[in-house]
């Protein structure tokens, strides 16, 4: 497949975008195949947008913020079995995130497991494609490596923000597929894994990455990643929407989850992306300043705080059982 079809814009001043793609394509693909996508940045703003998926005969318009500056563009067309075939260093496919300043664009895609309402995410360098996982399902292992596989990514990590209690992690079977992948998860935990980390401790993948802090609480080894430019954490189950994880088991205590959530989370920018392991309500994600203000548990003081979580009278999680002693080894069982 020939689908070269980068340009540059410079100085555009008119927003209102239109373009024709056009290329040469494999023969045999469909038009469901095909994705557009480009990145888009903008000099002196700051900030970068990147197209949503659209189809190739299409004429999206695209919808940036004004502003004064140059305006560089490159586009492109893939298709899912090509991909990895392309010219990587003129092309930027699947990043919705803005790139921080001085780094590479990110490729952020957030996946959930409905068995369990649990989230897993993938983050890659989008220049160099490394990657990390961050809670994978081991049910869900093939549907990730599709995903990475697909996105050309080379899994280097696969990250879990404690010993989860309601599923077992996906590490061994991802690691299966992709040998060079190395299961990582926090010492305090206890359990075993490829790599043991601690608060300050930073995962990196190329020319991101992400910082692990202490958010013992749900369970004594919980950590939450917080990425490099602090427009992300990955709270586990330490900060949930409007919630936060259970403390009856797995050594939980509430008033060091406070005090985890107050310290360590609730200080991060207002603006800071909370992405949780779970939502039981079909919400994605929140922010830090939201929490501060609207989480019924912990806007409250210590003392109510620990009175509502001996209150909860949760049901225990089904697979509590087997996947406790599972996530020990994490990634290192069969
Ligand atoms: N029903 C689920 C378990 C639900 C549950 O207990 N969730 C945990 C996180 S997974 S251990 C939790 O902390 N919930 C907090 C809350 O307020 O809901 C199952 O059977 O697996």
């Amino acid at each position: 497949m020939s689908a070269d079809l980068s340009q540059k814009l410079v100085n555009l001043t008119k927003l209102d975008l239109q373009y024709d793609a056009c290329g040469e394509v494999a023969s045999g693909t469909t038009p469901a195949d095909l994705t557009l996508y480009g990145s888009f940045v903008f000099v002196g703003l700051p900030t970068e947008n990147i197209l949503p998926d659209g189809v190739l005969d299409g004429k999206p318009r695209l919808d940036l913020p004004l502003g004064e500056g140059k305006f560089d563009m490159t586009m492109g067309v893939k298709t899912a079995r090509a991909m990895k075939d392309l010219p990587k260093a003129d092309w930027v496919a699947g990043c919705t995130e803005a790139a921080a300043p001085g780094k590479p664009p990110l490729i952020f895609r957030q996946l959930l497991d409905l068995e369990s309402s649990t989230y897993t995410y993938i983050l890659a360098d989008a220049y160099t494609r490394d990657a990390i996982v961050i809670d994978p399902v081991d049910t869900m292992a093939e549907r990730d490596a599709e995903i990475i596989t697909e996105m050309g990514l080379n899994l280097l990590f696969a990250l879990n923000t404690h010993v989860h209690a309601d599923h077992v992690n996906g590490a061994s079977k991802l690691r299966a597929l992709f040998p060079q992948m190395r299961s990582v998860i926090s010492r305090a935990s206890g359990a075993q894994a490829d790599v043991a980390v601690a608060p300050g401790d930073s995962v990196e993948f190329a020319g991101r990455s992400v910082v692990v802090r202490a958010t013992p609480g749900h369970t004594d080894g919980c950590c939450s990643f917080v990425l490099d430019d602090r427009s992300m954490v990955f709270t586990g189950d330490a900060l949930l929407i409007r919630g936060c994880g259970r403390t009856d088991f797995q050594q939980g205590n509430s008033k060091s989850l406070y005090e985890s959530v107050h310290t360590q989370l609730f200080t991060l920018p207002n603006d800071t992306i909370v992405y949780p392991a779970h939502d039981y309500k079909g919400r994605g994600n929140s922010t830090i300043g939201e929490e501060r203000m609207f989480n019924p548990r912990l806007t409250k003081d210590i003392e109510e705080f620990q009175r509502i979580m001996a209150g909860l009278n949760l049901a225990y999680p089904k697979r509590i059982d087997a996947a406790v002693p599972a996530n020990m080894k994490c990634g290192l069982y069969d």
